[in-house]
Formats: structure tokens, C-alpha cells, sequence
């Protein structure tokens, strides 16, 4: 990584921000609004600090209860609520990025990531996204199987879609395709397949993993965004992209997943790297999980993509 460029030399790693998202607009499985109280349970803010990190816990971004599932052009489900979070959740993201402090964001479900991108992206010209994930989320509402918005917030950050979603905080797009890496896809729907072809987006499915190694994958992924010129990567963790054995508190579980230890490994390169300004651990659902296995492995992965060493 050039790392000469952009704020990786101004951004003070060593103050993280908290920020809590307790959102489950984005789908319709109750409980993933619990997500950000189970990883502090499993001990996020102890973690970063044990590794001498300056850590504010900047609390939840308060989310309304209000009536769910209201249909809006048959599409997009909650999507007055979704747009009050992101709103909500841009402004909190850009504010702690002011202040040098390096955003770690808690879901909620994955349309969180309209609201901390948006607020991102304020600061970063040509930023990079790794989507860390089962799924690859950019469902538009013309291809949506389901009409839950957490299948579309790379589409919304890419200008597709409705236009309130994609003017959050600002103009569309937000994102370039030439700048998003997709890492364990196994289930994307017949609309996003098209996409990703059209749009030539880089993706390391199952596949090329079960190929590759996770090794290559990220030395690939690495070389990929340097050559992007990004001056920033925004590091998106769905915790269903691991197979359900290791994170069964999922709404959208899909077999065949990344393992544990090939996660982990993932984190410790790109923290090596030393190139992400910027993550977020979604989908974290503790009605759904086992003893909060998912969230303790949330923050275990935590760790490793901020510098835990093995010794
Ligand atoms: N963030 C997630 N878990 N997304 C799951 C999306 C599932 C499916 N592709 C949909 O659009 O409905
Ligand atoms: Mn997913
Ligand atoms: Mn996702």
C-alpha cells in the first residue's frame, strides 16, 4: 500500500470511536437491533483498549420503534425508518472522522452501512470497500427477491435505487464499482449476478477462497485497492460471510462459509497492511445465536483487524 497517500498518515489510529447502530429495518427477523449491546457484552471496548487504543464509546444513534413492514412501492421495506438512520448514522460517522478518531461501527442489520458510508465518504475522494460477506447486498429495487433493504446498500452507495436512499448526506454515488472488493460470496441473487458482470466488480466467491487460500485472496485484494489509488477502505463485516458453524446468530445464514481461522488470518493481513480507515460489524443477531457465539466472534475479529498478535 502507498502509504504516503491520503489520511492513512493523518488518521490517529490510535482513537477509535464506538458507534452503536440498533437497527433491524433493514430485514424482517426481530433481534439484530440487539446486535450492538451483545459485542460490547463480549467485551468490544475491553478488547481495544488491552491493545492501547484511546476508546470513546460514543453510545447507540437512537432509533425510533415505530410500526414495521410498511410497504413503500411494494419494494422497499421500512425505508422512511432506514433513511432516518442513515441520516442519523452519516452525521455521527463524519463528526468522529473530524475529530481523527477511526470509526468501528456496530449493527444492526447491513442497511446500516447507507448511513456510515455516506458519513465516510465525506472524508475520502476515492475510497475502497471490502465486503466481507455471504452475500454481495447490491439488490436494487428493481431486483430485490425480498424488498429488505439490507440486500441493497452497496447498490444505494453505488446510485442505484431510490433517490432519497441514494442522496443520503449528500450526492450519489458515493462509491466507483472499480472500488469494491467482494469477499465469500455463496448466494447472490440473478439480478446481482448481472451487475457484477456488467460492471466487471472484483469478487473472491467460496470458490476462488476454497482455491486460492485466504491467503492469495487478500494479497490479491491488497494489490487490487493499491492499484485503485484509494485513499481509504472502508471494511464492511457481515458475520454471516463465516459459515453458520461459527456464526449461527445470523438472520440470512448460508452453508459453505469461510472458517474461522481463515477469517482471522483475513484481519491480521489487512491489519498488516495497514490500509482500512474505517470498519463495521454487522447482522449480529443474539435471539438467533448460541451463548453469543456470533458477537464473541465479532469481537475476537475485532481484535485481529485492529493488531492483536497471535504472540
Ligand atoms: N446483509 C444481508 N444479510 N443480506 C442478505 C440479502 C439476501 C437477499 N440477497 C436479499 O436481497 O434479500
Ligand atoms: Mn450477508
Ligand atoms: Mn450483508
Amino acid at each position: 500500500m502507498n502509504s504516503k497517500i491520503g489520511r492513512w498518515i493523518s488518521l490517529d489510529r490510535k482513537k477509535i470511536s464506538i458507534i452503536g447502530v440498533p437497527s433491524d429495518y433493514g430485514q424482517q427477523r426481530r433481534g439484530v437491533d440487539m446486535g450492538p449491546s451483545a459485542m460490547r457484552y463480549a467485551g468490544a471496548i475491553e478488547r481495544l483498549e488491552k491493545l492501547g487504543y484511546d476508546v470513546i464509546d460514543e453510545g447507540d444513534i437512537s432509533v425510533h420503534r415505530t410500526k414495521r413492514n410498511k410497504q413503500y412501492d411494494g419494494k422497499l421495506l421500512n425505508l422512511e425508518e432506514v433513511l432516518e438512520v442513515s441520516e442519523r448514522l452519516a452525521k455521527k460517522v463524519d463528526e468522529v472522522i473530524k475529530q481523527d478518531r477511526f470509526p468501528v461501527i456496530l449493527g444492526g442489520d447491513h442497511s446500516i452501512s447507507i448511513g456510515s458510508i455516506a458519513g465516510i465518504r465525506k472524508h475520502y475522494q476515492n475510497l475502497g470497500i471490502i465486503w466481507f460477506d455471504a452475500h454481495t447486498d447490491i439488490n436494487t429495487p428493481e431486483t430485490t427477491p425480498s424488498g429488505n433493504i439490507h440486500g441493497m446498500p452497496l447498490a444505494v452507495n453505488l446510485g442505484l435505487g431510490d433517490h432519497r436512499l441514494i442522496s443520503i448526506a449528500g450526492n450519489a454515488p458515493k462509491l466507483k464499482f472499480e472500488n469494491i472488493v467482494f469477499i465469500g460470496a455463496r448466494s447472490i441473487d440473478e439480478g446481482e449476478k448481472a451487475l457484477i458482470k456488467e460492471k466487471n466488480i472484483k469478487i473472491f466467491t467460496m470458490h476462488e477462497i476454497d482455491r486460492m487460500g485466504m491467503s492469495k485472496v487478500i494479497e490479491e485484494t491488497v494489490e487490487y485497492l493499491k492499484a485503485r489509488h484509494v485513499d481509504g477502505v472502508h471494511m464492511s463485516i457481515d458475520l454471516d460471510a463465516l459459515d453458520p458453524i461459527f456464526t449461527p446468530g445470523v438472520g440470512t445464514p448460508v452453508p459453505g462459509g469461510i472458517t474461522y481461522r481463515e477469517s482471522h488470518l483475513a484481519m491480521e493481513m489487512l491489519e498488516e497492511a495497514k490500509m482500512i480507515t474505517s470498519c463495521e460489524f454487522v447482522e449480529v443477531n443474539p435471539i438467533l445465536d448460541e451463548r453469543n457465539k456470533t458477537a464473541n466472534t465479532a469481537v475476537a475479529l475485532m481484535g485481529s483487524l485492529l493488531g492483536e498478535k497471535l504472540v
